[in-house]
């Protein structure tokens, strides 16, 4: 079927013909100008309070590969930052490259780096997830880069368990992960209104993108360019280049929370 992806037929600029979010008010990613981002001292810390016996199985879903949590508890949270309330994670997943000059969606001063990472959490004042994502204050995702650098071995847990669901639709066990040791030393970020940046686009995320990169290695993006778009006994299709590119910001501001 004619499900959307990256490909030259089915990539972010056809996603227009059956997403008409699309080409709304507040559509991310966006190009992160530092420049012409405004500080605001009413911004608090952000506080994540992470539970590694959340996390329950690592799953490949055709455009990405995403490690859930159990949600049922507040176990998992996001409280602070730019959100009122507090924000349950649910998942997270990568967005990557076929080289490691791009695969970020948020870049910075037009930079791609190879990777960004997404956690997702959505607003407990709404019932579940599913119902979060259609409110415009229901969820908040914390988009972290990386770079090349040295091998992350906060990194090998996830890279060690791709070769179990290398193809779409398989997924394995991924228990007792801490996505603490995912997070840079600082928690200082950027952030706007703005939606997910896969098909259906919804217009519900606050984005709170880190400024400190972690670092991944050639070989570990190596890893997760092994991944394939495709399923078992379908033509083969390496999963790369899963990013979007940058939106309009159409009149947005972007805050930041550091001086
Ligand atoms: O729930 C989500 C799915 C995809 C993306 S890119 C998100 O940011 C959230
Ligand atoms: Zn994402």
């Amino acid at each position: 079927s004619h499900g959307w992806g990256y490909g030259p037929h089915n990539g972010p600029d056809t996603w227009i013909e059956s997403c008409p979010n699309a080409d709304g008010p507040r559509q991310s990613p966006i190009n992160i100008i530092p420049g012409q981002t405004s500080f605001d001292p009413t911004l608090k810390p952000l506080k994540l309070k992470y539970d590694p016996s959340n996390s329950t199985d690592i799953i490949n879903n055709g455009h990405s590969f995403q490690v859930s949590f159990l949600d049922d508890t507040d176990s998992s949270t996001l409280t602070g930052g730019p959100v009122t309330g507090t924000y349950r994670l649910k998942q997270f997943h990568f967005h990557w490259g076929a080289s490691d000059d791009r695969g970020s969606e948020h870049t910075i001063n037009g930079i791609k780096f190879p990777t960004e990472l997404h956690l997702v959490h959505w607003n407990t004042k709404y019932p579940n997830f599913g119902d979060a994502a259609s409110k415009p204050d229901g969820l908040a995702v914390v988009g972290v880069f990386l770079k090349i650098g040295a091998a992350n071995p906060k990194l090998q847990k996830v890279i060690d368990a791709l070769d179990a669901i290398k193809t779409k639709g398989k997924q394995t066990p991924f228990t007792n992960f801490n996505c603490k040791t995912l997070l840079p030393a600082s928690l200082d970020y950027w952030t706007y209104d703005g939606s997910l940046t896969t098909p259906p686009l919804l217009e519900s995320v606050t984005w709170i993108v880190l400024k400190e990169p972690i670092s991944v290695s050639s070989a570990q993006m190596c890893k997760f360019r092994s991944l394939m778009f495709s399923g078992d006994g379908e033509a083969p299709s390496c999963m790369q280049d899963n990013f979007r590119p940058p939106q309009a910001l159409k009149g947005r501001v972007v805050r930041r929370s550091f001086k």
